[in-house]
């Protein structure tokens, strides 16, 4: 998930630097941390619709799948397998409460080194399983290894990269997700047809990006402004002189020096947070990953293959369809890269509410209309459309609320309270993603065809939300915020009045 940048607003300001041959490669070796998260998000959808897996772990569900014992609906619903895949996510949010500190007292680097290890324990634990204990005692690992890449490397990513790049960037980890869940769908397209432990292969190959990560976070330099803010200063200068490659680099560490410098006066920066000043950037940021996970993104990337299952897909479309959904994901991040800064947020995140609305009605009905009772299977004609309606779903969501979900929060947060801010929109995601990945199976179950008006409404929650009280933040400096923004909104100036920030200057 995409950074909070905390080393000062470099992005107004043109320091000296080019784009090294040493960032490109720490750059890569963060990736692996995202590609990894991403594959962990991806996987479990297609491990859990697989018949040697079930036939393992979860007879009583494989029973349910083959013997058409319940309606289509509720082939699936069984809170262990669901466990399976949201205990990675309550994991993670634990976990980041930790790892937030060990990433500012000791560093980006080993914060990644730790996860990496969490990672490969947690690969041996899955792929290696035995018992339902043992698998979900892995996904737990995994878990904690997402709660401290999550926080060490966007961090990492925000701190090396030149500061002209940091928002490209920023919406770049995004995308190293997404290339994880196409993967993860794609090698879960393989090994369906490996019996019978193809699932042990897909759980497995994680520990690629895992002992990349792993064996790649030796090399990688800790970042100037994490080395700076633990006194370490003269080292952090050698290091930003070189990952710029050049030899003049005061101008940028006598900037970090100054936010360092600031970012310590602020004594209680979740105290600031609770105060009315700080109200609308932080309910923005609290609702804008309650909606993300609320447009039912999770429902899909989790268990697409369950789910075109569920509409009557043999095991291999249904897996098919998954892979394609994920490039769909994929292709519309990029184009997100490119749009955010010319067309801005609100016209990106209102256009996709539409979008995902159409998609999600015109599912709905179709499934309404045509899965009623036991043995119901839509025409093939039917079910492609749904796939196709999946993917305009998915490629809305992908470049708005998917990206944007990181980049709004890492931007409106004055340097004060930025750090603290982000950190809950980080545990806000992990929650909810955790509570529709425990649910999704279970309220498809319960509400059947109805699930995606339910999701629909919420979009149009979202929509109304997004059109009243989410201001355009494009172009503006972040320490204009206040004045340019705050002040000049109908709803959000009535809590500007007390304007108790200490005069932080942001440079
Ligand atoms: O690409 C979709 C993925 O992106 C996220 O919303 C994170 O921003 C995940 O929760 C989801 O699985």
């Amino acid at each position: 998930m995409p950074a909070v940048v905390v080393s000062g607003s470099g992005e107004n300001q043109e320091f000296e630097g080019r784009i090294t041959v040493y960032v490109i490669v720490c750059v890569i070796i963060a990736a692996f941390g995202g590609l990894m998260f991403g594959y962990d998000i991806g996987i479990s959808g297609g491990v859990t619709s697989m018949d040697d897996f079930l036939k393992k772990f979860f007879p009583a569900v494989f029973e349910k799948k083959h013997h058409a014992l319940e309606n289509n609906y509720c082939k699936y619903d069984n809170q262990f397998l669901q466990l399976f895949t949201s205990c990675l996510y309550l994991a993670a949010l634990i976990a980041s409460f930790v790892a937030s500190k060990v990433c500012s007292k000791y560093g980006r680097k080993l914060t990644m080194q730790i996860a990496s290890i969490f990672f490969i324990i947690g690969v041996i634990l899955t792929a290696g399983g035995i018992n339902i204990e043992m698998i979900i005692f892995g996904r737990i690992f995994l878990g904690f290894g997402v709660g401290f890449a999550n926080q060490a490397v966007p961090l990492f990513l925000s701190e090396i990269a030149p500061p002209n790049l940091r928002g490209a960037l920023n919406i770049s980890f995004q995308l190293f997700i997404t290339i994880g869940i196409l993967v993860s769908n794609l090698i879960n397209y393989f090994t369906t047809n490996v019996h019978p432990h193809g699932w042990r292969i897909s759980l497995g190959i994680a520990g690629v990006p895992a002992l990349m990560l792993c064996l790649g976070s030796i090399l990688i330099c800790e970042t100037p402004t994490s080395l700076i803010e633990r006194h370490k200063v003269e080292e952090g200068r050698k290091v930003l002189g070189k990952i710029r490659g050049v030899e003049n680099v005061d101008d940028e560490f006598d900037s970090i020096i100054h936010a360092c410098e600031m970012a310590k006066q602020v004594k209680d920066p979740f105290r600031k947070l609770m105060k009315p000043v700080s109200r609308p950037q932080l309910v923005i940021s609290i609702c804008l990953q309650i909606f993300q996970q609320f447009t039912g993104i999770n429902a899909i990337m989790f268990y697409a293959p369950v789910l075109f299952q569920t509409v009557g897909f043999g095991n291999d479309a249904a897996l098919l369809s998954s892979v394609i959904t994920g490039l769909v994901n994929v292709f519309s991040t990029v184009v997100s890269i490119y749009v955010v800064d010319r067309a801005g947020r609100r016209i990106l995140l209102l256009e996709a509410c539409v979008q995902m609305f159409i998609s999600q009605v015109i599912i709905g009905i179709i499934l309404f209309k045509e899965l009623k009772t036991t043995g119901d299977n839509l025409s093939k004609g039917e079910a492609i459309f749904v796939v196709i309606l999946v993917c305009t779903f998915v490629m809305g969501f992908a470049w708005s609320w998917g990206p944007l979900g990181w980049l709004i929060p890492s931007e409106i947060f004055p340097l004060e309270t930025r750090s603290a801010g982000f950190a809950f929109a980080v545990s806000t995601n992990m929650l909810f993603t955790f509570i529709i990945g425990q649910a999704f199976l279970s309220m498809l179950c319960q509400m059947q065809a109805g699930i995606f008006f339910f999701f629909a409404a919420w979009v149009i929650i979202m929509g109304a939300f997004t059109w009243f009280l989410l201001p355009e933040t494009k172009g503006v400096p972040v320490d204009a915020m206040v004045d340019k923004v705050w002040k000049q909104h109908w709803f959000w100036r009535s809590f500007m009045i007390e304007d108790d920030r200490p005069d932080v200057k942001v440079v």
